[in-house]
This record gives C-alpha cells, sequence and structure tokens, in this order.
C-alpha cells in the first residue's frame, strides 16, 4: 500500500492510500481517517463509507464532515472508490454503468466480470487490508449513501456476523423495482432477475440471519426520491420480517452532501453505540 495524501485533521490524520486490489485486478484508491486514538497507538473499531453514483473516494472526505464525529469516538474511517478504474477497466458512457457505478455486486457478465467484483473487495479485501495495515480491531460498521447506501445495506445484510452496525443516506433500497437498479444489475448479472433478489435489500430482509437495527435518514425534497429510492419499501419489508429499522423523512434536504453532512453526527451516533456494545 502507498500513502499519496496526508492531512491533519481534528487532531488525527486524513489520508489517501494507493493499492493494487487482488480482487479487482486494478489499482484502488481508498481514503483513510485516523482519529487521535489511533495515531496514539489504541486500535480502534472501523467504519466503511460507500459512496453513491459517481463519487470516488474524494467526496466523502471533502463534503460530509465526518472527520469532527470520528476524531471525537474513536473510529478509523474507510471510504473506497465506487467502482474498479482504469484505462483497461471497462465503462460506459453513462454515469449511473460503469466505472462511478460499480453498484457492490459481484458481476457474472462480460466485459464487466473481469474488474466489477465490489462486493468481495468491500466485504473481504478491503477490511482484511485495513486490518493488516492499521491500528484497527475487527469491529465494524458500514454505512453510505444512495448506491452506496444500497451497498452498505446489501453487504451488511449478505455478511451476518462481520459488522456490528449499519445505516444508510438515501439508499436505492429495490434495485430490482427501480430504473437505475434494473439498469447495472442487467448489465452486471444478466437478465435473470431471480439473481437481482440476491443483491436487493428489500428481498433480503425477508430471509436475513442477523437483524441489525436500520438507521436510514433520507431527505423529503430528494430529486430521486418517488423514482429511484423508495425508502417506504424497504420499512415495509422490515415491518414484515419484524427487522428493526428507523426511517426518518427529513423535510427540505435534497440528495446532496449537505444533506448528508446535516444528519452526519447522528449516524456515528448509532455506530458509536453499537461499536461499545459486546455482542
Ligand atoms: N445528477 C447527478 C447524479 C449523480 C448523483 O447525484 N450522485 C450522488 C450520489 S447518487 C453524489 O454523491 N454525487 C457526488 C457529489 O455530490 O459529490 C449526475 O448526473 O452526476
Amino acid at each position: 500500500m502507498q500513502r499519496i495524501e496526508q492531512h491533519a485533521s481534528f487532531g488525527g490524520r486524513q489520508e489517501v492510500w494507493q493499492h493494487a486490489s487482488t480482487t479487482l485486478n486494478c489499482t484502488m484508491k481508498v481514503a483513510v481517517y485516523l482519529p487521535p486514538a489511533a495515531l496514539q497507538g489504541q486500535r480502534c473499531p472501523v467504519l466503511y463509507w460507500l459512496s453513491g453514483l459517481t463519487c470516488t473516494e474524494q467526496n466523502f472526505i471533502t463534503k460530509a464532515g465526518a472527520q469532527q464525529y470520528a476524531a471525537r469516538h474513536g473510529i478509523i474511517v474507510v471510504a473506497p472508490d465506487s467502482s474498479p478504474r482504469g484505462e483497461g477497466v471497462a465503462d460506459d458512457p453513462a454515469y449511473d454503468l460503469g466505472q462511478g457505478a460499480g453498484f457492490y455486486v459481484d458481476a457474472t457478465q462480460a466485459p464487466w466480470a473481469t474488474h466489477y467484483q465490489m462486493q468481495r473487495y468491500v466485504a473481504e479485501e478491503l477490511p482484511a487490508l485495513i486490518e493488516q495495515h492499521f491500528p484497527a480491531t475487527d469491529v465494524r460498521g458500514i454505512f453510505g449513501h444512495s448506491m452506496g447506501g444500497h451497498g452498505a445495506l446489501v453487504t451488511a445484510l449478505r455478511n451476518p456476523g462481520r459488522y456490528r452496525s449499519v445505516s444508510a443516506f438515501s439508499p436505492i433500497v429495490a434495485p430490482s423495482q427501480v430504473p437505475w437498479g434494473q439498469k447495472a444489475l442487467a448489465a452486471y448479472l444478466g437478465n435473470d432477475r431471480e439473481q437481482w433478489l440476491n443483491w436487493d435489500a428489500t428481498a433480503l430482509i425477508a430471509t436475513a440471519k442477523e437483524r441489525l437495527p436500520l438507521l436510514v435518514d433520507q431527505g423529503e425534497a430528494d430529486e430521486f426520491l418517488a423514482e429511484q429510492l423508495r425508502p417506504q419499501l424497504l420499512q415495509a419489508a422490515c415491518e414484515a420480517a419484524g427487522h428493526p429499522i428507523t426511517l426518518r423523512m427529513q423535510p427540505g434536504y435534497d440528495h446532496s452532501y449537505y444533506f448528508i453532512a446535516s444528519f452526519m453526527e447522528d449516524h456515528f451516533a448509532h455506530h458509536a453505540a453499537a461499536f461499545a456494545n459486546p455482542r
């Protein structure tokens, strides 16, 4: 791993690292915030952030205002790029497919399957790397925004026991039922809609092996709310399955990082409380 950026921040350090990913077959960039406790040699729990469409590892660290809360709670925050990248990596001219739009799934279809294995990357390769190279414990949480909110929910649901906590901002809760998800899942997984359900939080809730409480914040003025996000589908699935969920509709807020930053403190409190509780 090679460090390519470092900035003092709230007594800790915001870093960006670059590494060769064996899962994705390309060079990946990942942002790592080390709180003051980690710089003093303490092992800290790790909160993974998954970004939305068009994002790199930069959007979250420059716009979400998370460093102050990570510093206060003594949490390492890891924010990877949202897809494999590079000249040899398959892409599409549209913003919602290909580079910047990995959807956190493991692709099975050409030309995507060679590099687009984002689920194994975020759930397996990245935690192993972080826990080897940084003063991290194996206590993990995961959260994200939009496509990354979908990624966080699905990653926690598919990997029981691996995360202590999960939350999301404006997630795509039912990708198999909305245009962004249908386009990406058809490309990456093919046309068998049964396969799509393995990557759809609303579908996975019914048979979840672990009932981690979900915290979901959603802006009511979000331009993608009615067509792409539809959080009520997740709430209904949770009610049917007896899965704990706190869905907070936030009047006046749109889909942007201004919204995310406004409720970031609450998400850190949610994850920090879970980290403090022994299982
Ligand atoms: N209107 C946007 C749609 C993509 C979008 O809204 N991306 C969200 C995540 S779904 C985002 O985080 N954008 C980057 C940012 O706001 O920094 C575009 O065409 O680029």
